[in-house]
């Protein structure tokens, strides 16, 4: 096993790529999807049923875990990955996004963001310097820049100085982040719908030097078609070299649609938070199994597909105890939508190690009925 963090591409197919991140706590195969673990857990799932799905790495979240438990008492406990008994790489985004998007009473300066928390009210600080040492203090393997994300739309000028905000961020962050081999460090590209400013930010973001480097500032309300159009020029402004992460993204068309451009690394809550709702991502669409239409149907949520709701479940069975509001319910719909989205991208990785990724993303959307099925 590797001490050291690297990334090696292994094939490209067009703008597509496949390759493997290499870190202390093992290698993660890429196209990546990472499931989102907020609060130290994939929400309805065990770590070892994580593991089943194929992802390679999870993700947890500075913000939440600093609230609660605290990112101390984290520590004190042995880190992030024995508290939440995963013992794979784990990248933790940094909080910027989600004191932007959940935190109360917030107060942005250029040193960082005072905010009270959505739990309890009390008083947190957060700058480049605290969110390096929190990030630290939980033992993530992949660490992101403290960045500021602007909603969408913004006009140009917020864009500008949102973007030369999260760049001096980004300075202060490597800064404080130091030397810690087998650690990577993430730089987060910002710019909203602009080439120019991602341009510069790009520019930025190489000129200090990370390990990887994120396409933020997305999935915030844009579209999908505004999504593709950055993602059409943004990863070829990024070092070839580096994997290239795209945050919060996104549904099955949205992620076959970002490794098309370029993209490594994605992560969503889509999956599991849609499976907790009754809403199952399958090759022909999507099923919302409350639906009563689905009362009495012995057939699985997908034939094809080997998870164990589809292997042992009807969707009449999936109906009803989501009627019922039984806990399984959330439990096997989110173990099939994140073995689902595993099966996405194990089948782009292959795709793109065969050249025939095009076949492959014809044969993706010819499946795919639109609408309910
Ligand atoms: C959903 N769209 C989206 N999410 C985004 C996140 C949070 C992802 C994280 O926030 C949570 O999802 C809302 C999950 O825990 C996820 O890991 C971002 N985080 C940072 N630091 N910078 C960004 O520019 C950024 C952009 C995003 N766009």
């Amino acid at each position: 096993m590797t001490q050291r963090f690297s990334f090696d591409l292994h094939a490209t197919d067009g703008k597509a790529r496949t390759g493997a991140i290499s870190t202390p706590r093992g290698v993660i195969r890429t196209p990546a999807f990472m499931p989102v673990g907020t609060a130290a857990t994939v929400k309805a799932m065990l770590p070892e049923s994580v593991a089943a799905t194929g992802a390679d790495i999870l993700l947890g979240n500075t913000y939440h875990l600093m609230l609660r438990p605290t990112a101390e008492r984290i520590a004190r406990l042995g880190g992030l990955h024995k508290f939440m008994n995963w013992d794979k790489p784990i990248l933790t985004d940094s909080g910027g996004f989600q004191v932007m998007s959940l935190a109360g009473l917030r107060k942005l300066t250029e040193e960082g963001v005072t905010f009270k928390s959505h739990i309890d009210g009390s008083r947190h600080h957060l700058s480049p310097e605290r969110s390096m040492e929190i990030q630290a203090l939980l033992g993530s393997d992949i660490v992101m820049c403290f960045d500021e994300c602007p909603a969408l739309p913004a006009d140009r000028d917020r864009i500008k100085s949102s973007m030369d905000l999260s760049m001096r961020w980004a300075q202060r962050s490597r800064d404080a982040f130091g030397d810690r081999p087998g650690h990577a460090l993430f730089g987060i590209q910002q710019g909203g719908l602009e080439q120019d400013l991602r341009e510069e930010s790009a520019q930025a973001l190489q000129a200090i030097g990370f390990d990887g480097y994120a396409v933020g500032g997305l999935a915030v309300g844009e579209g999908q078609e505004a999504m593709f159009g950055v993602l059409d020029y943004a990863p070829d402004q990024l070092p070839v070299d580096k994997p290239r992460y795209l945050m919060g993204v996104g549904k099955p068309d949205d992620i076959v649609g970002a490794v098309k451009r370029g993209i490594d690394m994605m992560d969503c809550v889509l999956p599991s938070r849609s499976g907790r709702t009754g809403q199952a991502f399958t090759r022909h669409g999507v099923v919302n199994i409350k639906n009563a239409r689905h009362q009495d149907d012995p057939r699985p949520l997908d034939e094809a597909c080997t998870c164990p709701a589809c292997r042992g479940y009807s969707r009449a069975y999936l109906h009803h105890v989501f009627r019922a509001n039984e806990m399984i319910s959330g439990m096997l719909l989110t173990w099939h939508n994140l073995h689902y989205f595993q099966q996405i991208m194990a089948g782009m990785r292959d795709a793109i190690s065969a050249g025939t990724f095009a076949a492959w993303e014809a044969d993706f959307h010819a499946l795919r009925a639109q609408g309910d099925i």
